[in-house]
Formats: C-alpha cells, sequence, structure tokens
C-alpha cells in the first residue's frame, strides 16, 4: 500500500501502524512537501528503504500497488483520487472537505473500474458510535446543536464529522429552523452555520485534537454526547480495518460506520 500525504500528522501516524501490522507491506509513500529520504526515521523507524516521493501518478504507474490511503488536504484530494483510480487502484481517503459534486463523480468512476473506495470524515470507532448515538437520540429529541473543536492547524470548518452527524441526524429529523423566531445576531456568524435548521459551531484552539459535543434539548432536559480522539492513535484501528475492507468492495462507502456491523 501506498501513503499520500505519508509526512503529515495522520500520514506518519499511518506509516508507523502500517509497519506494525506483519501482512501489510508499504510499498510508496507521496509528499508535495518533501523528497527523496527514507520515511522510516521520520515516523521513528529504522531506514525502510521507502523514500519520499512526490509524484503519485507516477509512483503508481511504476509500482504494484493494492490501495492508497490519502491524508493530504481538502484542495487537492479531488485530484489525488481520480488519479488513484485512473491508476485502477483502491482507495481509503480520510481526508475531509470533499465537496458532494466530487463524490457522486467519484461513485461514478469507482463503479465503472470496478474498484473500492472507503471514504471515512473519521477513523476512531468513539466518534463512529458517537454519530450513531446522535442519530437515535434525535428521533426523540429534534432540538441539537452540534460543537465541533479541532487543533488550530485544520483547514475545513466546520469538521467532517460534524457535517456527517449532521447528516446522520437528518435521516432521523424533520427539517425546521430551531430557536426563536425572531432570534438576531449582533455579531455576525455568532450562532453557528446552520444545516437544515440545525446550527454547527466550529472552534480551534492550539492543544486540541478532536472532539465533538453534540446536544439535544427537551422539555426540561438536555442529553450531552461527547466524543474525545486525546491523540491520532485513536484513528490507526479504523484506518487499518479500512485498508483491509476496501479491497473486496465495488464502489464508494461513506462512514466508517457502514464497515462496522451490530
Ligand atoms: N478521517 C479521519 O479520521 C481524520 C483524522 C485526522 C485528520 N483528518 C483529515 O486528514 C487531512 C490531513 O490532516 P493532517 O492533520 O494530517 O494534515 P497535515 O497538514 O499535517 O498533513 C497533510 C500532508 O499532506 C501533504 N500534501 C498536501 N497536498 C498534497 C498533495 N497534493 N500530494 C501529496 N501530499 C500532499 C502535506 O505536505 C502534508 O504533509 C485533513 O483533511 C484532516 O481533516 C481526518
Ligand atoms: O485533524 C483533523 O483535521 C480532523 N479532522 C476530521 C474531521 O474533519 O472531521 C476528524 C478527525 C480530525
Amino acid at each position: 500500500m501506498v501513503v499520500n500525504g505519508a509526512c503529515g500528522r495522520m500520514g506518519r501516524e499511518v506509516v508507523e501502524a502500517v509497519y506494525r501490522e506483519p501482512d501489510m507491506e508499504l510499498v510508496g509513500a507521496i509528499d508535495i512537501r518533501n523528497n527523496g529520504f527514507d520515511i522510516g526515521p521520520l515516523v521513528g523507524l529504522e531506514p525502510t528503504g521507502v523514500l519520499v516521493v512526490r509524484n503519485l501518478n507516477k509512483l503508481l504507474q511504476e509500482t504494484d500497488v493494492d490501495v492508497v490511503v490519502d491524508f493530504t488536504g481538502p484542495d487537492t484530494v479531488y485530484k489525488n483520487m481520480k488519479t488513484v483510480l485512473e491508476n485502477k487502484v483502491n482507495l481509503v481517503v480520510g481526508t475531509t472537505g470533499i465537496l458532494p459534486e466530487q463524490l457522486e463523480e467519484i461513485k461514478k468512476i469507482a463503479e465503472a473500474q470496478g474498484l473500492g473506495v472507503l471514504i471515512a470524515p473519521n477513523f476512531a470507532i468513539g466518534a463512529v458510535l458517537m454519530m450513531k448515538f446522535a442519530a437515535q437520540a434525535a428521533r426523540y429529541l429534534p432540538h441539537v446543536e452540534i460543537i465541533e473543536l479541532h487543533h488550530d492547524q485544520k483547514l475545513d470548518a466546520p469538521s467532517g464529522t460534524a457535517l456527517k452527524t449532521a447528516e446522520l441526524i437528518q435521516q432521523n429529523r424533520a427539517v425546521f429552523r430551531q430557536g426563536h423566531i425572531n432570534e438576531y445576531e449582533k455579531i455576525s456568524g455568532v450562532r453557528g452555520g446552520e444545516f437544515e435548521g440545525m446550527r454547527i459551531h466550529s472552534i480551534r484552539l492550539p492543544g486540541l485534537i478532536a472532539h465533538q459535543e453534540v446536544i439535544f434539548g427537551g422539555l426540561g432536559q438536555t442529553l450531552t454526547i461527547r466524543h474525545d480522539s486525546l491523540n491520532r492513535e485513536s484513528f490507526m484501528p479504523g484506518v487499518i480495518l479500512s485498508i483491509r475492507k476496501v479491497m473486496d468492495m465495488k464502489g464508494v462507502i461513506y462512514g466508517l460506520e457502514n464497515l462496522i456491523t451490530e
């Protein structure tokens, strides 16, 4: 397998996790920021013989690859995905910020090529459970606000997790605008972003990793469902599971919850 974005925060974690799996082999490491050095020492391992290169297309044309794992950035992920599928390779994507129309296009290409694509805005099992529980709660408590909190180097807002949570909640909640009909903002944006009448709030601070609270309000009560990723290792079991599963898939799965049976 190949890691794209290998020198980034998540890419390095994935490289290390793959080396811990006896039946997995890293055959390539891509990053536009860096070139030509061995990926091993960058992740605290001995030299591995896998050099970081910049050109994904060239690597895929010259190397036998089963799966590419992408943790790059919202501005580049769509182009990367197309390059991988054009080279007839399966794909696991953790990069967030993919637009709905881009997702539709990727679905068409993956289905036509018979390739597997697993896209998950959050690979932490606890986050997947948080989303599932939130969707369940919305059946009974439709007034809800989502507060996502991430490190201050994150580019996209709201987080992919918050959007996915809102989409899952929406399946169990009639569309209606929450709050007072005459409410107004004295500072623009202070009530957060609106998704089908729900509010999403994005907090960015150094020290944070990835956290989310889904707060429901009802008659005389509130319910808070919260998940915290305390380090990036929290995402690795989900990434490794996805690498294993994607090779037997055809088409796109969006969300790790679809791989985890009841
Ligand atoms: N799905 C999840 O569970 C999960 C978890 C954490 C982060 N993320 C997402 O993963 C993405 C990456 O996060 P990060 O914190 O690792 O970011 P980062 O900035 O630390 O790393 C991104 C890396 O990708 C490289 N890169 C950028 N464009 C590239 C391109 N075109 N080709 C090759 N390499 C390229 C950068 O040089 C950098 O090293 C973000 O979208 C983030 O939201 C998802
Ligand atoms: O670090 C990030 O960036 C993360 N992004 C994901 C998102 O946008 O939902 C979640 C995990 C961390």
